[in-house]
């Protein structure tokens, strides 16, 4: 209540909390007046905010575009004027914010202290070691890692069509593909542990995907204790796994083998050449980046294709606008790190599909001071929910064609014409944001030129259109195409 009393003198209004689930309910209830996303004749609708996030649409209508709602008894922030983003976050410093600690204890187990969960000083070491694995010309060597998987997959679909059956489900297939490649971009997977840790890994998403908390309500982690308990083992055997592997590529590098060019192998050489600076990681630390780089990073980026390959069937000119670009681009040689930053229009393609379909639909933070924003005062320990996909189709920041499929919007604005620059947020902002980006770039360009090299798609009639908030933004029942090869 206390907390409640000082947000409303601050002039945050939102709807009434009720104790103990705050606003959960109402969350949770099915939701009225809910807007159709598709019509007859198989027309499909991007103007998906007030589908996946009915509840915020409707505050949004009684309290504008800031307000505050509880997660049981957490007070949010929720964030959808990225002005007013821009003016809570200037003059606030990376390493100052805090991520929700509601949140940490359902994220331990996936990001342990990776660079995700960890805040301050700590979160500056952690990002000094990190952020030059993954600078373009420590990436470059990686685009061979994706090829391989990407080429299993399409070789899986010929045999597929070869024996009558055009239909797959890609969110499914790439999903499989994305996570075999950021194992191998991160720790490799050339060893019978590290094939190990992959199939634990996944196993324990799926876990974890299955535990449908409470979160915020005091108590909820004692909910699906079978779950909590199998990803604790779970945790407990992937974190033994990957210490042996760390020990044996520590060893192998001591001994004067050049270190494996993996993000894994590139942290290592990082951690071993400025551990006198104080400014390296402990192998129990490089365990938890692993598996940070692996929930981080391989749904995330499976989602951009899976929501691309979505619009690229609902326009096949596009589709053949790719295609010439990659002829020019890539003709008949072999695709390699030079050539993806000269495939521009894909490039477009990606910025409007993180757009339209955003991966990571929110970005979260908590204070850990008073924040000023001109004369209103967000308290010390106040969560924010920056909903992204709420500023992604603004007609005030984007115009009236807000929820067409339109790439060329980014053709020579990086912002995609956006009237604010905190308006296009894929991938968070400030310090903070996503130190994987480059990395996803490559490999979304290296998997959609060779996928639109072989195959044409279209929308299997079985698709129905249902984007969720599923952790991240997911096409609630797969994505089944039609594949036709080239
Ligand atoms: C389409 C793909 C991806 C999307 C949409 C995405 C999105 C995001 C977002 C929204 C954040 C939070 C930023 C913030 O709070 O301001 C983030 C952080 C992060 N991402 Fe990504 N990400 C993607 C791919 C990846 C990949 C491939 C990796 C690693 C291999 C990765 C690793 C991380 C890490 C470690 C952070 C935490 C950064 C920090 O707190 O300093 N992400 N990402």
């Amino acid at each position: 209540l206390r907390v409640r009393h000082r947000l409303q003198k601050n002039g945050f209004g939102g709807p009434s909390p009720r104790f103990p689930l705050g606003n959960i309910e109402e969350m949770k209830k099915k939701q009225e007046g809910v807007t159709p996303l598709e019509f007859a004749d198989s027309i499909i609708s991007h103007d998906i905010h007030s589908n996946v996030f009915p509840y915020f649409a409707r505050w949004q209508k009684a309290h504008g575009k800031v307000f505050v709602y509880w997660l049981g008894t957490e007070p949010f922030l929720y964030v959808a004027d990225p002005e007013f983003l821009k003016r809570m976050s200037t003059g606030v410093l990376g390493k100052s914010w805090g991520k929700p600690n509601v949140f940490k204890h359902d994220r331990q187990p996936m990001f342990g202290k990776g660079l995700v969960m960890v805040e301050g000083d700590e979160w500056v070491r952690h990002r000094h070691v990190i952020t030059p694995a993954f600078s373009p010309a420590n990436l470059k060597v990686m685009a061979d890692l994706m090829m391989e998987p990407a080429t299993k997959m399409l070789d899986k679909w010929t045999l597929m069509v070869n024996s009558g059956n055009p239909e797959i489900d890609f969110e499914r297939e790439i999903t499989t593909t994305a996570g075999e490649i950021i194992a191998r971009t991160s720790f490799g997977l050339s060893n019978q542990n590290g094939r190990e840790v992959f199939e634990k890994l996944r196993d324990m998403q799926i876990t974890l995907f299955n535990s449908n908390r409470y979160v915020g309500v005091p108590f909820s982690k004692f909910m699906s204790p079978k779950q909590t308990l199998k990803a604790k083992k779970l945790g407990e055997e992937i974190d033994e796994l990957l210490l042996s592997i760390i020990s044996a590529r520590k060893e192998s590098i001591l001994s004067g083998s050049p270190p494996q060019r993996d993000l894994l192998g590139l942290l290592l050489e990082g951690s071993l050449s400025d551990g006198r600076k104080g400014k390296s990681l402990t192998t129990k630390e490089l365990v938890d980046e692993c598996k940070t780089f692996f929930f981080g990073g391989h749904e995330t980026t499976a989602l951009a294709l899976t929501w691309t390959l979505l619009l690229l069937a609902l326009h096949p000119d596009w589709q053949e606008q790719l295609r010439e670009e990659i002829q020019e681009v890539v003709g008949d040689k072999t695709l390699d790190y030079p050539m993806l930053s000269a495939l521009r229009k894909m490039g477009w393609v990606m910025n409007e599909a993180l757009r339209l379909y955003s991966p990571a639909p929110n970005a979260q933070r908590q204070a850990r001071e008073d924040i000023r924003v001109d004369d209103l005062v967000i308290p010390n320990g106040t969560n924010m929910w920056i909903d992204v996909v709420a500023m992604h189709h603004d007609p005030a920041l984007w115009g009236e064609d807000v929820n067409e499929f339109r790439p060329e919007r980014f053709k020579d604005d990086i912002n995609g014409g956006c009237k604010h620059k905190m308006g296009f947020l894929p991938f968070g902002f400030g310090g903070r944001m996503c130190v994987g980006r480059n990395l996803t770039t490559m490999e979304y360009k290296v998997v959609l030129t060779l996928i639109l090299t072989r195959f044409s798609f279209s929308l299997s009639p079985a698709y129905r259109h249902s984007p969720s908030i599923l952790l991240s933004l997911r096409p609630r029942h797969g994505l089944p195409l039609i594949i036709h090869p080239l």
